[in-house]
């Protein structure tokens, strides 16, 4: 949350299309349950679900409660919260192609809002696929759901398009019915603690900013590696792969929070526009520069914490000659002031060893004449920003080893601020849906970002499409393919070991 703007939250009623779906039940009901334990949606709101299934409302919100025992959400001594809760959830069922069914729709909102006595604010949340963003805003606009009474906002999901002409195609749609302001695009690494938390590290500790540039830092690296393959999602990740389903969101946000300016204020346009001016730094490269710079691979049969698992291409749903990327690692520059010459490296894929996300700072090391560790070097001072498991940071420092005579031993100072026990940071839905609320678009996306990003990924995804650069197989459990490896060695320095992984287990010994 941007802490220049802690509105309080107005009364709402939050049109949930695609309520049956599977992100609703796993992340949204949750979220909106949690906001309404913590008050955060006070007793003025109500929750319309839209979905085709025939449901009445009693079924709905049986539905919603078993999402919530699924997801773990409701305990025992829950029951009075979730009655009051319940109580504010209503269900319509409708077609959402069909321009007929939105008068219904309406009609029910309406319903609702005087049952609440609500001021006719309005969240219009798409979770459903795609494809049906764009018409069903229109049929937003035409069967008149917009209040004309309090404020609307439309969130969206991702995936935002599928290449740049795409996405211009559907904000074009989307900008005819709602202004830029009115619009949250999620992107749901915006609403993790530690990501959010990046900005106050650097902008707020004397001893950061001023190593923040390449006279200080070597390179950053980037990890947000998963355990889980394709699952029931074939049809979508066939479609998107690696590159379009992490790199373009998710791990260019990182990338941005980590390289931007210090925003003037902590304002939500001044924020964004630093973020922007990162990707408009960052090199494109031409086609005939990817093999050299994104290496791209696909899982094939290996083993995930013991277990045998089966290649991407024997994955239900698949094709057998599937040309998708399950794991993508890349080397990427800002062509600015600040980071010239200083490799941001990116990596993310399915069926590696651990579900982590992490950010690796590596800094320059100093003159090798004074002291040294027992390989004759002097290590690097890495500070870890750790997003998943763990959320906290990690600074790596060279000291004497006790007892010993001018031998050096990395020390980490570390800070976990979710290993406390009881400890609970809000999940990225809760906190996105709060800013929502709020009015608060600081951790949404806006419409720069999203092309320049797409700008940005066109030429890579063009060149895999024209097979200039090859696809690598990495077998299930490791950290990719070779090709990832030697990108870094290249460059004189490897990937570090992500926190709790056993290489980070050998790395100490090696240190040592
Ligand atoms: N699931 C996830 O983990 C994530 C999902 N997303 C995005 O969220 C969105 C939703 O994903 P997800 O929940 O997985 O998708 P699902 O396929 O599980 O759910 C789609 C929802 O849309 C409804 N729906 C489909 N067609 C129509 C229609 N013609 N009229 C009315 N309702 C319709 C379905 O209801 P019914 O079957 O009753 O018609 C269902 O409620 C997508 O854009 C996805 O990319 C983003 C990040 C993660
Ligand atoms: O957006 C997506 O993110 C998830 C990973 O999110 P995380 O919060 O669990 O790190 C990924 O599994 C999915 O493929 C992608 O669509």
């Amino acid at each position: 949350m941007n802490t220049q703007s802690l509105n309080a939250t107005e009364s709402s009623t939050i049109i949930l299309f695609g309520a049956t779906g599977d992100l609703a039940r796993r992340k949204l009901f949750p979220a909106l349950f949690r906001l309404f334990k913590r008050g955060i949606l006070g007793e003025k709101f109500a929750v319309l679900g839209v979905a085709r299934k025939d449901l009445s409302t009693s079924a709905f919100q049986q539905l919603v409660l078993d999402s919530l025992k699924e997801f773990g959400h409701l305990s025992g001594s829950e029951q009075t919260e979730w009655d009051k809760f319940a109580g504010h959830l209503d269900y319509a069922s409708a077609d959402l192609t069909q321009g007929s069914t939105y008068q219904n729709i309406k009609e029910r909102a309406e319903q609702m809002e005087s049952k609440f006595g609500l001021q006719g604010n309005r969240i219009f949340y798409l979770s459903i696929a795609p494809g049906l963003f764009g018409p069903v805003t229109i049929h937003i606009k035409d069967g008149e759901l917009r209040s004309a009474k309090g404020w609307n906002r439309l969130v969206i999901e991702k995936p935002f398009g599928r290449d740049f002409h795409s996405a211009q195609e559907l904000n074009d749609t989307i900008s005819q019915v709602f202004r830029e302001e009115e619009i949250y695009r999620i992107d749901h690494y915006l609403g993790k603690e530690m990501v959010q938390n990046i900005e106050v590290i650097r902008f707020a500790n004397a001893f950061f900013e001023p190593l923040w540039n390449n006279r200080y830092i070597s390179n950053v690296q980037i990890t947000s590696s998963e355990t889980v393959g394709v699952e029931e999602r074939a049809g979508y990740y066939e479609k998107s792969g690696a590159l379009r389903d992490m790199v373009q969101n998710h791990m260019l946000q990182m990338v941005m929070m980590m390289a931007m300016e210090p925003p003037s204020r902590l304002e939500t346009e001044a924020i964004r526009d630093e973020k922007v001016k990162v990707l408009r730094s960052l090199r494109r490269y031409k086609q005939e520069e990817v093999a050299a710079h994104v290496v791209r691979g696909q899982y094939v049969a290996g083993s995930i914490k013991g277990e045998q698992v089966v290649g991407y291409r024997e994955e239900p749903s698949v094709s057998p000659a599937s040309m998708t990327e399950t794991f993508v690692s890349a080397k990427l520059f800002i062509d600015n002031f600040r980071w010239a010459g200083v490799p941001f490296y990116i990596r993310t894929g399915k069926r590696m060893p651990v579900k982590a996300t992490e950010i690796l700072v590596q800094f320059k090391s100093l003159p090798n004449i004074l002291y040294f560790n027992k390989h004759g070097n002097l290590e690097p001072n890495l500070l870890s920003i750790r997003i998943y498991p763990q959320e906290g940071i990690c600074f790596q420092l060279n000291a004497k080893k006790p007892g010993t005579d001018g031998i050096l031993a990395p020390i980490a100072m570390d800070f976990c601020q979710n290993c406390e026990a009881g400890f609970n940071s809000p999940e990225a839905y809760e906190r996105l849906i709060q800013d929502c609320l709020e009015g608060d678009s600081t951790f949404f996306t806006r419409w720069d970002e999203v092309s320049l990003a797409w700008k940005f990924v066109d030429p890579i995804s063009k060149a895999w499409a024209d097979e200039i650069s090859e696809l690598q197989p990495y077998p299930a459990g490791t950290w990719g393919p070779q090709q990832s490896n030697l990108m870094l060695q290249q460059d004189d320095t490897k990937w570090w070991p992500v926190h709790g992984t056993k290489e980070e287990e050998a790395n100490k010994v090696m240190v040592y």
